[in-house]
């Protein structure tokens, strides 16, 4: 939202979902470090979210449940998304709940609002083309939308793989235990569409991520 006064635009801030102040995070068994804030639309970067063998263990859960990416709430197969991908919501694994609630309790966010774990992995050449998390308001998943995402990288990936956001002309280049947040939740739809973003082509090296989508109701 923008005001004009004297011919000066102003931008009225609006609300963000994930408050913070200061540059660490405090949860339950961990320290999250903050390392870039990007204010509105919010673009948090975080640093020590999941350790190594954490992160090789959502790798080792998914391996032999991947099956090739789908997009939309219809899941059709789409050369928009390349990567293969598995939900771990049905997973029984302690770990899986402990770091599904340690990103809700980053957030703010009760843990019923996410949608469970969902691991994407990308060989060189897959990507996964702009887009916005959300559902269009048409679609019958916008009942219950999606209010914001976090990223956690699971591997290093030698170049290429980066999550961009054109309309913000941001990159970030993954990183084993760090993790990107967004959200988009604002009543300026214009403020929610700068959230566009993609997985870039994997160029050498291979990408692994973890990604939790929260809806704005509970969705258990
Ligand atoms: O691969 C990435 O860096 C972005 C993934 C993404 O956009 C998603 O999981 O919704
Ligand atoms: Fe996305």
């Amino acid at each position: 939202m923008s005001l004009t006064i004297l011919g000066a635009e102003y931008s009225l801030k609006e609300q963000n979902l994930f408050n913070f102040s200061g540059n660490k995070i405090y949860v339950e068994d961990r320290e999250i470090d903050v390392l870039v804030k990007y204010e509105q639309p919010l673009v948090v970067v975080l640093g020590s979210v999941l350790d190594d063998e954490e992160c090789d263990k959502l790798i080792e859960l998914s391996k032999d449940r991947l099956q090739r990416s789908k997009i939309g709430a219809d899941k059709i197969v789409s050369d928009i998304r390349t990567s293969s991908g598995a939900f771990l919501a049905d997973v029984n694994d302690d770990m899986v709940r402990r770091i599904e609630k340690r990103v809700a309790s980053i957030v703010g966010i009760p843990v019923e609002h996410a949608e469970g774990l969902h691991i994407l992995n990308y060989k060189p050449g897959q990507e996964y083309k702009e887009h916005f998390d959300y559902f269009a308001a048409t679609s019958r998943a916008a009942s219950n939308n999606r209010i914001c995402t976090f990223v956690l990288y699971l591997s290093d990936v030698e170049d290429g793989g980066e999550t961009y956001f054109p309309k913000l002309g941001l990159k970030v280049y993954p990183k084993k235990g760090m993790a990107v947040y967004f959200e988009y939740f604002y009543n300026d739809q214009t403020l929610n569409e700068l959230t566009l973003h993609a997985g870039l082509p994997v160029v050498t090296g291979e990408k692994w991520i973890a990604t939790l989508w929260f809806r704005r109701k509970k969705c258990i």
